[in-house]
């Protein structure tokens, strides 16, 4: 067979390729995909803004104390439909769902069942759909314990190591997903015209050294002594011990700060602060920070919570918040250094 011209291969032959290599079964290869046209469907309406009435907000709160936004709702529930009906989960979690649903409860005539759970953040960025800024969705595939017939919070708490796949799409300028099923993170484009996603690049490499971070400087003064040693020699630039000037870039939706960072390097942190350490964080371990950890790894990156690996954290409930250091690597382990040599002091 000819090798395939650039930008030819969809998200689906790649899928099915990856299948014939024995790297992912027909189940989770079909997941994926109702995954993806869920993400197409969300893609059309944050595309449609004002226009679709889909802006502003749903005037309801999740679990975790937040105001939804109207487009928080319709992408929870645009996952949930597809994937209720998509016959390959045991059952699926969401940032905006209080607990996990079992699909025998949402879909009870549906058969076969799979033995997948699939856990999601159906709208990320959520404060900046109103200004027009990219925004996206992140997910997580784990494995439903052997013998559960019925999916429980508990059955989720697998570690980051644990995932099948995880991946994320991003609603900006152009939609992409950006995938891993554990063999290197890729990135398709949506070709509109067509309604496929295309990949655009194969084998994403986040350079090892960098100078950029992204951070939300506002916390500063909230931060531990770590972070505020660390950063203070970033903006020390070459006249400090770091000897070389930084840039900073925060958009404020994760998506977009983590996928600047697979396409050009760079450091992304949302590190424990005197305002969110009684929650532990404010980033959502399972449907944030482990499926943005594994994207990473599988890119050549490192991801932490300042003091841990990420995928290696025991998770201890559904909606648990963890610090997050993420990117490339050398600079991730300097942040780390910080907290380190802070701790060894006491
Ligand atoms: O507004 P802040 O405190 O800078 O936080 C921004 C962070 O919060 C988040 O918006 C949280 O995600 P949600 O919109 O899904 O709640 C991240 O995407 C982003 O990195
Ligand atoms: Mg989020
Ligand atoms: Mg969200």
């Amino acid at each position: 067979m000819s090798t395939p011209s650039p930008h030819s291969v969809s998200l689906t032959r790649y899928l099915i390729e990856e299948q014939r290599a024995g790297r992912i079964n027909a189940d989770a290869r079909l997941l994926i995909e109702v995954v993806a046209r869920a993400c197409k469907t969300i893609s059309i309406a944050v595309g449609k803004g004002a226009l679709g009435g889909v802006l502003g907000d749903a005037g309801t709160g999740n679990i975790q104390g937040e105001a939804q936004k109207k487009l928080d709702v319709l992408s929870n529930e645009i996952l949930l439909e597809a994937n209720a009906w998509g016959g390959h989960l045991a059952g699926l979690a969401s940032e905006e769902m209080d607990h996990s649903q079992p699909i025998s409860d949402l879909a009870p005539d549906v058969y076969p069942r799979g033995n997948y759970l699939l856990l999601f953040d159906p709208l990320d960025g959520s404060s900046n759909i109103d200004v027009n800024i990219s925004v996206g969705t992140i997910f997580s595939v784990l494995r439903c314990p052997e013998g559960v017939t019925q999916a429980q919070d508990e059955h989720y708490l697998q570690p980051g190591t644990a995932q099948v796949a995880a991946g994320y799409c991003t609603y900006g300028p152009s939609t992409m997903l950006v995938l891993t099923i554990g063999n290197g993170t890729h990135a398709f484009t949506l070709d509109r015209e067509v309604g496929s996603f295309m990949l655009t690049t194969r084998g994403m490499r986040i350079p090892e050294e960098t100078r950029e971070f992204a951070v939300n400087m506002s916390n500063q003064r909230f931060w531990e002594a770590p972070m505020q040693a660390y950063v203070g020699d970033l903006l020390a630039g070459s006249e400090g011990p770091r000897g070389k000037d930084f840039n900073m870039r925060w958009v404020a939706s994760m998506v977009a700060d983590v996928h600047r960072i697979l396409t050009r390097g760079g450091i992304f942190s949302y590190p424990l602060d005197s305002k969110c350490a009684a929650k532990g964080g404010k980033l959502r371990l399972m449907y944030e920070a482990n499926p943005m950890s594994f994207l990473v790894e599988q890119a050549g990156g490192a991801a932490s919570t300042g003091r841990q690996r990420m995928l290696e954290v025991p998770p201890t409930g559904l909606h648990q918040r963890v610090p997050v250091f993420l990117g490339s690597r050398h600079e991730v382990d300097a942040a780390v250094r910080y907290h380190h040599e802070h701790d060894a002091r006491g």
